[in-house]
Order: C-alpha cells, then sequence, then structure tokens
C-alpha cells in the first residue's frame, strides 16, 4: 500500500487583474502549502477497476476528482490496472485550501508511481490543469509565484510561519465570488518581484471584500481573528488564516475558538508534503526568488 498527503495550500496574496473571454479571471497569486491536510490510500487491482471510499457527502463517485485524475491517468496510457483508495478527509471542502485540488495531484503522482506509467512531471501538470486551475502547483510541489488561472508557475521562498486557519462554518461559492459585480476584477498586474518586495505585511486578496459583504460570518471571522494577528482569505473563502510569530500564539488563539467555527494551526511549507513524502529533491535554488 502507498499511503501519501494531499497538503491544503493558502493563497498568501491574490490579485486579480482581467478577465478573459470565456469568462474565467486572470490572477497573480502566491501558493504556499500547509503541513495539515487529507491523506489517501492506494492499493493496486490488476482489474481496471477504481475503487473510493468513504464517499463524500454531496459529491458523486464519478465527480470525486480522485475518480476522475485516476480514470484520466487510465485513458492516456492506455493502463488496464485499477486501485482501491481511501481516503481520510480532514480539510473543509470548498474552504479555499484546495483540498480537492490537492486529493487530485495526490492520486496523478500516486498511480503513476504505482502503475509504473513514468509520465513527467510536466505531462501530469497538463492533465491537473484539465481538472482544476489550482491542480498544477499541487503537482509541481513548490510553493510558487502563479498567473494566468493560476496555471503559470514561478517557484519562490516564501516566509513560513505558524498560521491559524479558521473556517467560519459557511461554504462560499466560488463562481459567486467570481460573478459578483462589485469584484475588483482590474488590479493592474505586477512583477513577481514587487510582489515578493513588500512581503507578508503588503500583501491582500482581492476576493476578501466581496466575499465579507455577501457572507456576514465570514466578515465576523475576520474581525474575530484579525484582533489576535494580521488576517486575510484564503482563495474565494470561506477560510482565513492568520499569520503569527509563534506556535504559542497559534494554541493560545485555538483556545478562544468559539463554537460553530472549526479552526487548526498549521505551519507553512515551502516544498509539499507530498513531494517530501516522495522523496523528491527540492528544486534547484537557481531560478528561486525569495521573499524579503
Ligand atoms: C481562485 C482560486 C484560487 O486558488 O480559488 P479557490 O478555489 O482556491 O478558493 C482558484 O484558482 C479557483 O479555482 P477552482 O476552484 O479550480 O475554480 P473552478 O471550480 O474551476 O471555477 C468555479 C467558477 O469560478 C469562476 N472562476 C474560477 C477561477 C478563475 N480563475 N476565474 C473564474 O472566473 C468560473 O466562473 C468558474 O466556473
Ligand atoms: N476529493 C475531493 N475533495 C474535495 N472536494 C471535492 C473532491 N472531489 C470533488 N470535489 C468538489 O470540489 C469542490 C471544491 O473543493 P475544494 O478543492 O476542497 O475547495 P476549494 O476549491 O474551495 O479550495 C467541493 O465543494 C466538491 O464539490
Amino acid at each position: 500500500m502507498l499511503t501519501l498527503p494531499a497538503p491544503a495550500k493558502l493563497n498568501r496574496m491574490l490579485h486579480i487583474t482581467g478577465r478573459r473571454d470565456d469568462g474565467y479571471h486572470t490572477l497573480q497569486t502566491l501558493f504556499q502549502f500547509l503541513d495539515v491536510g487529507d491523506t489517501l490510500h492506494f492499493s493496486l487491482r490488476d482489474d481496471g477497476e477504481i475503487r473510493l471510499t468513504p464517499a463524500l457527502p454531496g459529491v458523486a463517485t464519478e465527480a470525486n476528482l480522485i475518480v476522475r485524475a485516476a480514470r484520466m491517468l487510465q485513458a492516456e496510457n492506455s493502463c488496464h490496472l485499477g486501485a482501491d483508495i481511501r481516503l481520510d478527509k480532514r480539510l473543509p471542502m470548498g474552504g479555499g485550501l484546495g483540498g480537492g485540488s490537492s486529493n487530485a495531484a495526490t492520486t496523478l503522482l500516486a498511480l503513476n508511481r504505482l502503475w509504473k506509467l513514468a509520465l513527467s512531471e510536466d505531462r501530469l501538470a497538463a492533465l491537473g490543469l484539465q481538472l482544476g486551475a489550482d491542480v498544477p502547483v499541487f503537482v509541481r510541489g513548490h510553493a510558487a509565484w502563479a498567473e494566468g488561472i493560476g496555471e503559470r508557475l514561478t517557484p519562490v521562498e516564501l516566509d513560513t510561519p505558524w498560521f491559524v486557519v479558521l473556517h467560519p462554518g459557511v461554504t462560499v461559492a466560488t463562481a459567486s465570488v467570481f460573478n459578483a459585480p462589485q469584484l475588483t476584477r482590474d488590479t493592474p498586474p505586477i512583477t513577481m518581484a514587487r510582489a515578493l518586495q513588500g512581503g507578508a505585511p503588503a500583501w491582500r486578496n482581492d476576493c476578501q471584500t466581496t466575499v465579507c459583504e455577501r457572507y456576514p460570518e465570514v466578515s465576523k471571522a475576520f474581525d474575530w481573528l484579525s484582533g489576535f494577528a494580521p488576517t486575510m482569505l484564503t482563495g474565494t473563502g470561506a477560510c482565513l488564516f492568520a499569520r503569527l510569530t509563534d506556535e504559542r500564539q497559534a494554541d493560545s488563539i485555538l483556545q478562544r475558538v468559539g463554537s460553530g467555527w472549526h479552526a487548526f494551526k498549521a505551519k507553512g511549507c515551502n516544498l509539499s508534503p507530498l513531494h517530501a513524502a516522495l522523496g523528491c529533491r527540492a528544486v534547484s535554488a537557481k531560478g528561486r526568488a525569495k521573499a524579503l
């Protein structure tokens, strides 16, 4: 059996720079992984079946990104092998932590290994992009500056603080945020160097105002958490994250979280825990940028 993590991600900053003809928005964002996430267990089957347990509430098995990733790999390689896959789900769904995308990326890398397909990382990232804009960064496995709809990636070294991630108990529909008339969607593009130069104190998320206006519970949670430390929305929410000076500060905040909200502490990682588990070497220092 192959057991691998599917870590969460944060968008440490997120700018929306425009809208494409197909309706998708162009972004500039900094992705970083957390040392917390789901876990997947893979066992080989020789009959071509893909069996996933347990089912996720509200997600048909064939629509689950894990099953879709497995089927895509089978089709791509005319592969007749299958897998039993068990998912230990910890990440809230639709929270802006990228859990579904991360599950898909872990499945692509795991089955590439289990089925001995030897597909390149480039090919796996291209397949992943067909499943979701956030899948390629999980396939690549390094914190990254992302452009386009999140698929044009440049690895970066970011600060790796402790965070408290707070789920305010509401679900935010990504499409409703991107369709909101008041959404800021004309932030002038900046260079990666400029984004990194300001560092964390200068970062913001263009979705945050719209999400807080439309979801009062997110606004309330933001006001509460930012009373302790600098706080931001990840992706289109609903999760918020506070950047802390040390782990003790995280523990102290966690003791005060009210009922109806779910919170956990996590550390930022520039190398994905998935790639650490697979024993991948970190990308070479060449071409990496460093946040000040
Ligand atoms: C904006 C991010 C940042 O990480 O938010 P989170 O999902 O993590 O919160 C992601 O790129 C989200 O990517 P993903 O979650 O794959 O979005 P999808 O399901 O493909 O998109 C849902 C809907 O949101 C809109 N959408 C999504 C991404 C984008 N760059 N522009 C858009 O306009 C489209 O209307 C699309 O139909
Ligand atoms: N394996 C999976 N894990 C989580 N969500 C999944 C999965 N497969 C499909 N989904 C669907 O994808 C949606 C987005 O999930 P997720 O990636 O966790 O959130 P977000 O994109 O907000 O970070 C979920 O609401 C769910 O309907």
